[in-house]
């Protein structure tokens, strides 16, 4: 049970990736600021989660059962707990999806929508009524980059990411009324389990609908130029869940939080363009004419964030 002063944090999608090590991470809480609430909706998965719990397994951090797109388990996870108290509420479970739009079904379609934006959905509901009577409450949300900025092949993960966003905007406004704070975390790409499941997906799919020149530029283009940027941008999990704790510590949150300052620029273009052809041309050319120059540049950072650069120029050989 959590002792007085400590913060109540729930958190969705905890069986991999940042949800499992936010929960860690805060569990683990050298000042025991956090009681963590570790929701998985399948619990076959949970031996991930407890070995890394550790000793914190039902000192700072419990397990529960809960699945977004599911009204009775949301009911029955918040009605087991203790006065169905959560000071913070982090969303983060979601799924992604990419390919041609014409080669993807409408029901896989809705099931992104179900799960990352209807699942939010439903769990901010749940909650509300019981942290704007206690007017006080954290709800955090993991967004994405594709949240603000639309990445070609990703449609319709992306367009559920700027649902959040717009979904978020309207309510922060209301909830400040009643003293409860709401606040979207917008990594670039992470390495979890989330790029080996779509490539997953990819490979399982023969693509039916989609013209041979678009299967063409996502499996020939895309698909090595998004590996790379995963591979030169990508964030650990930890560095993620770090960021968040921050954001949940803070007596003010802020309302939207970029964890990777090098894809920052790749955002920031839209603001610069009102009209939106400086983001959609440059992203155009990134992916289809400069793909030397991208490769170079990726290098390039690659080498800048590993820090090898700098160990080269100060290290004498
Ligand atoms: N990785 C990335 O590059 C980025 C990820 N994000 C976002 O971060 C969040 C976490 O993703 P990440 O850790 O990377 O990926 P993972 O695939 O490792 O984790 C996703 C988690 O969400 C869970 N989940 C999926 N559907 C449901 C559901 N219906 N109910 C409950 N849990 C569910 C998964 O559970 P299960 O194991 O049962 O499938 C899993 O625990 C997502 O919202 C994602 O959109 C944002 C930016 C970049
Ligand atoms: C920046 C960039 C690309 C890819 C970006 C990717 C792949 C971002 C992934 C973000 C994720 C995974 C967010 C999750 O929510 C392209 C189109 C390859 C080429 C042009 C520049």
């Amino acid at each position: 049970m959590a002792t007085d002063g400590q913060k109540v944090v729930l958190i969705t999608g905890c069986s991999s990736g940042i949800g499992l090590r936010l929960a860690v991470l805060l569990a683990r809480d050298t000042q025991r600021r956090f009681y963590v609430i570790a929701t998985m909706r399948d619990l076959r998965k949970k031996a991930k989660l407890e070995e890394e719990a550790g000793v914190t397994l039902h000192e700072t951090l419990v397990i529960r059962q809960l699945d977004v797109c599911c009204d009775e388990s949301v009911t029955e996870c918040l009605n087991g707990l203790q006065d169905r108290k959560i000071d913070v509420l982090v969303n983060n479970a979601g799924m992604g999806q990419i390919g041609p739009l014409e080669s993807l079904s409408m029901q896989d379609m809705q099931k992104v929508f179900d799960t990352n934006f209807f699942g939010v959905v439903r769990m901010i509901k749940a909650v509300l009524p019981d942290m704007k009577r206690r007017k006080s409450g954290h709800i955090v949300v993991m967004s994405s980059v594709m949240g603000l900025q639309g990445i070609v092949f990703n449609d319709v993960y992306s367009a559920s990411k700027f649902a959040i966003e717009g979904f978020c905007e309207s309510l922060a406004v209301q909830l400040l009324k009643f003293n409860v704070n709401v606040s979207l975390i917008e990594p670039g790409p992470v390495n979890t389990e989330f790029e080996m499941k779509l490539m997953e997906e990819v490979a399982k799919s023969e693509f039916p609908g989609a013209d041979a020149d678009t299967v063409r530029y996502f499996k020939d283009v895309y698909l090595p130029a998004s590996h790379e940027i995963f591979v030169t941008l990508g964030q650990s999990p930890d560095t993620v869940a770090k960021e968040v704790i921050k954001v949940i510590a803070m007596r003010k949150p802020v309302f939207r939080y970029l964890t990777n300052s090098l894809y920052t620029p790749l955002v920031a273009m839209k603001y610069a363009d009102e009209s939106g052809n400086l983001s959609v041309r440059s992203f155009y050319n990134l992916l289809f004419n400069y793909g030397t120059i991208f490769h170079l540049s990726m290098n390039l950072l690659k080498c800048i964030t590993c820090n090898c650069f700098r160990r080269r120029t100060v290290t004498p050989s």
